[in-house]
């Protein structure tokens, strides 16, 4: 466990706590999610089809950020076509066995959702795409010369992968999915309604302007406008009059360190690090994350797609470099040869 997954109010990882508060503010249907309208076209168009033609929908590859709603997305397709949904994640999947076990229990019609998907081992992989094109695989059992190939037929079924790094998956697994479809941070207005239907939920009493203080800080997330909501909720319970207004949302926020653009205390480690220790870089990812004490992943996958978003940080193939918008909102004066303006910026994934 490190620094940031203890405490941190916006931190990627869920507790129980968390995931059961989470599971009462999903929304069940399309109808009832807010923002991604594009997706939300799309998909309800790749299901009513489905469900005209009575045959299973296309695979789907959902893509974004954590705490982004793919998890809701494939809770959302289970529940619109009636099918039992089947969740497991790539990392529970690290042999061709596991999935074979998998695929041997699938039903006709189920959603199979495999949440990052970009985790599961290579042949593991391969097998999937195969159990997705042909509805058949060939399990091997034993090794070298007495192994022998056992045909599987599954029954059709839908894969609902999530990634948050579709680059990651290899083509032929990519080409499986009929529809794919990557998911953007939200609006602060879509938060805001986010975070009012979640109060409702809770038989919360909310102001316009509380509402729009934790929509404004909860860095395009609405899992993270969730959590911020249930910190503030506790501040006005127990300091205030228990209505989550400006006033208890701004001293809320501010005690648990979440500044008024939403960054947490990792992408504040992030822009420090880059522009104290690396005089703005750039720096290799992996440097980068020893110096924040963190995951590579968690620094790439969870702090930079919003500071990119925001303008402080770019991607360069060089490395990590902090823009001068970065140095001026953590205080410091922007040096004077500030090295982003020489460089081309490239938000792709790039190593170092
Ligand atoms: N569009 C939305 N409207 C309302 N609430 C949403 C929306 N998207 C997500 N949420 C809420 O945010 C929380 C997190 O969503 P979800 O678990 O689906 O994210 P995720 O992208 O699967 O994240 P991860 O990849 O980290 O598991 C859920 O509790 C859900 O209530």
């Amino acid at each position: 466990m490190t620094e940031f997954d203890r405490d941190d109010v916006v931190a990627a990882g869920a507790s129980l706590d968390d995931r059961e508060f989470e599971a009462a503010l999903r929304p069940r249907t399309l109808n009832e999610l807010i923002g991604q309208d594009r997706v939300r076209e799309q998909l309800s168009l790749v299901l009513e089809a489905a469900l005209a033609r009575g045959a299973s929908p296309d695979h789907v590859l959902l893509s974004g950020p954590p705490g982004l709603g793919k998890t809701t997305l494939a809770m959302i397709i289970a529940h619109q076509i009636s099918a039992p949904l089947r969740l497991t994640s790539g990392p529970a999947i690290q042999h061709a066995g596991d999935l074979a076990a998998i695929l041997s229990g699938i039903t006709e019609g189920d959603v199979l959702f495999i949440d990052e998907i970009h985790r599961m081992s290579r042949p593991a992989e391969e097998l999937l795409y195969m159990a997705m094109e042909d509805f058949r695989v060939d399990v091997v059992v034993g090794k070298g010369p007495g192994a022998t190939a056992i045909p599987l037929e599954i029954p059709p079924f839908t894969v609902v992968g999530a990634t948050t790094r579709a680059g990651l998956l290899p083509g032929p697994l990519r080409d499986r999915f009929g529809f794919t479809a990557q998911l953007d941070f939200y609006e602060p207005a879509e938060l805001h309604s986010i975070v009012d239907r979640s109060a409702r939920l809770l038989d919360l009493r909310i102001t316009d302007d509380g509402g729009r203080e934790i929509a404004g800080r909860s860095r395009g997330t609405p899992r993270i406008a969730n959590r911020l909501l249930r910190r503030v909720r506790d501040y006005a319970q127990v300091r205030g009059d228990g209505t989550v207004d400006e006033t208890s949302a701004r001293a809320a926020l501010e005690l648990y360190e979440v500044d008024p653009l939403g960054l947490d205390r990792l992408d504040r480690a992030v822009l420090h690090a880059l522009c104290s220790s690396f005089g703005g870089g750039p720096v290799g990812l992996s440097t980068l994350a020893v110096a924040v004490a963190e995951e590579r992943e968690t620094v790439e996958e969870v702090a930079e797609p919003f500071l990119v978003r925001l303008g402080f940080l770019a991607r360069t193939p060089r490395g990590r470099v902090a823009t001068p918008a970065a140095w001026e909102h953590l205080g410091l004066p922007v040096p004077a040869t500030s090295t982003t303006g020489q460089l081309s910026l490239d938000t792709g994934d790039v190593e170092p």
